[in-house]
């Protein structure tokens, strides 16, 4: 392959005329599509570009709002960026479920974040571990100019430990610091730290030990597997309230259960459920300009911290009590990366009334909870493709370009039909045969 050399040196338009030339001579409406997207205000345009690198446009994704969250006894209307149809109906309509039955309450766990300074040493561990004792005071010391601000609005590095990692890999140790970063999710904070620790500790070996090659530094990095940045959210009420009678009720919470007994036992199941879960706290950390790639990677390794991937999400009836909960590592900033910097973040934030970190943490295990709650309530009574294929009516009569009349008769239609693409394929070649 001839690999294009400066291409991120081109301007926009000859990246762009790049792509025409090269990639997109058989889609003849590239040039339009691509210019379509474009902000027409400059100024905002130009933010957007220089978010990531080589932008071409913009990609949207819907911004909707799930109303009538009640968490702790403050209402909140939660934002969401997300692509896929019946998310927010199925969360806006578990927060009307909840909120008529106490609303979700929700504990902050720990907030403690945690990066590592991977390195090689060939030496005696006696040797090394005498070693970190004596030069810890001055890796602490040589981040004061870094941690100072954060120190101030009472975060820091709460702990700087040495690790033997050389059962598990030859010559692997680590150096293992946690922080508290406050209302930053943290990950720059923390990695200059770390790469100021690595610079320190490498320079110190060098002066203590007669050989260089026998400590030599390999990578300094936050890591986003945060099992004590954890948050709870829960709902409860008496079964009674579950069904019309307490018997419904009573048979509903059994079933409810279940349900989520097999997704914590069965990992295909525990797959879905969990993606269902991410459903909703994925479209609220993209709302709020978190880093969505860090949650998941983080929730996922949590799901599976007993060795078996298993449910995020737990239930079960007590004495007449039907109590349902999620407990989530969730990383995440309410200042930092993009939060200041995106408009509809800005304005995101604002809706929540500007929350601390703390408070976005347990807003988003909410949207969790209400997401997975949406799902196994359909899953357990009517299925899921009923409301969900309901909610992707709209995006089905989209493929078929329909008009605003033929959408009015669709909709009457399949109020009284169930919604399956092939009904909907039916359906709009009658309409259009007569
Ligand atoms: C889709 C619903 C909500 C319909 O439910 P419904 O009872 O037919 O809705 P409704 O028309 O009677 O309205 C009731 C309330 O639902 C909400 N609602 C209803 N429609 C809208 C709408 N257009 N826009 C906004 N909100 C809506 C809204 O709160 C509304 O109250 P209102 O505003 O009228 O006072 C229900 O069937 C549901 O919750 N389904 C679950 C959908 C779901 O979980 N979707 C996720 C995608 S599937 C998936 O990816 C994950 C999965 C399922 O595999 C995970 C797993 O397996 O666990
Ligand atoms: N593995 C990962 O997850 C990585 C993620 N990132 C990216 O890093 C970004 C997040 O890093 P951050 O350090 O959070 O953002 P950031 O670099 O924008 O820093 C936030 C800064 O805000 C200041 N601040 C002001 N008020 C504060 C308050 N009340 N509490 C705490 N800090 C306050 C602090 O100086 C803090 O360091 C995200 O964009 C993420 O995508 C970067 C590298 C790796």
């Amino acid at each position: 392959m001839q690999a294009i050399q400066g291409f991120s040196k081109l301007s926009k338009q000859e990246k762009t005329d790049y792509l025409l030339q090269h990639y997109l001579k058989d889609f003849p409406q590239a040039e339009q599509i691509l210019s379509q997207y474009l902000n027409q205000d400059e100024k905002l345009q130009r933010l957007h570009d220089e978010f990531i690198e080589n932008t071409l446009t913009n990609f949207y994704l819907p911004f909707g709002v799930a109303p009538n969250f009640s968490i702790n006894n403050k209402n909140y209307v939660i934002p969401m960026a997300i692509e896929e149809s019946s998310v927010v109906a199925a969360a806006s309509k578990a927060a009307k479920f909840w909120g008529e039955r106490g609303g979700f309450k929700t504990t902050v766990l720990g907030t403690e974040k945690i990066g590592q300074v991977h390195f090689n040493f060939s030496g005696e561990l006696e040797e090394l571990e005498a070693f970190f004792q004596q030069v810890k005071p001055k890796l602490l010391e040589s981040v004061q100019s870094i941690t100072k601000n954060m120190e101030k609005r009472g975060g820091g590095i709460r702990s700087l430990d040495l690790v033997n990692k050389s059962e598990d890999l030859a010559n692997y140790y680590q150096l293992h610091a946690t922080f508290e970063t406050k209302d930053a999710m943290g990950a720059n904070f923390i990695n200059s730290c770390l790469e100021e620790f690595a610079a320190v500790f490498r320079d110190e070996a060098h002066l203590h030990f007669q050989d260089d090659a026998e400590l030599e530094i390999v990578m300094s990095i936050l890591s986003n597997y945060v099992p004590n940045c954890l948050v709870r959210a829960e709902v409860s009420c008496a079964v009674d309230q579950l069904g019309k009678t307490k018997e419904e009720g009573q048979a509903y919470a059994e079933k409810f259960v279940r349900a989520i007994n097999i997704a914590e036992v069965e990992p295909y199941r525990a797959v879905t459920h969990n993606k269902g879960i991410m459903n909703g706290i994925d479209a609220v950390v993209l709302a709020t300009g978190n880093d969505f790639r860090a949650v998941e990677a983080g929730v996922h390794a949590y799901a599976a911290r007993n060795g078996k991937y298993s449910s995020l999400t737990h239930a079960k009836v007590e004495n007449g009590i039907f109590t349902y909960w999620i407990e989530v590592p969730l990383a995440l900033g309410t200042v930092g990366g993009l939060t200041s910097l995106h408009p509809l973040v800005k304005l995101a934030l604002a809706l929540l009334q500007n929350p601390s970190a703390e408070e976005l943490m347990q807003i988003v295990a909410v949207a969790g909870l209400a997401q997975n709650f949406g799902a196994v309530n359909s899953l357990v009574t009517t299925g899921i493709q009923e409301g969900h294929m309901k909610m992707h009516l709209m995006n089905i009569l989209n493929q078929f370009e329909a008009d605003v009349q033929e959408r009015e008769k669709a909709v009457e239609f399949f109020k009284y039909n169930t919604v399956t693409h092939s009904a909907v394929v039916n359906f709009m070649n009658d309409l259009r045969a007569k």
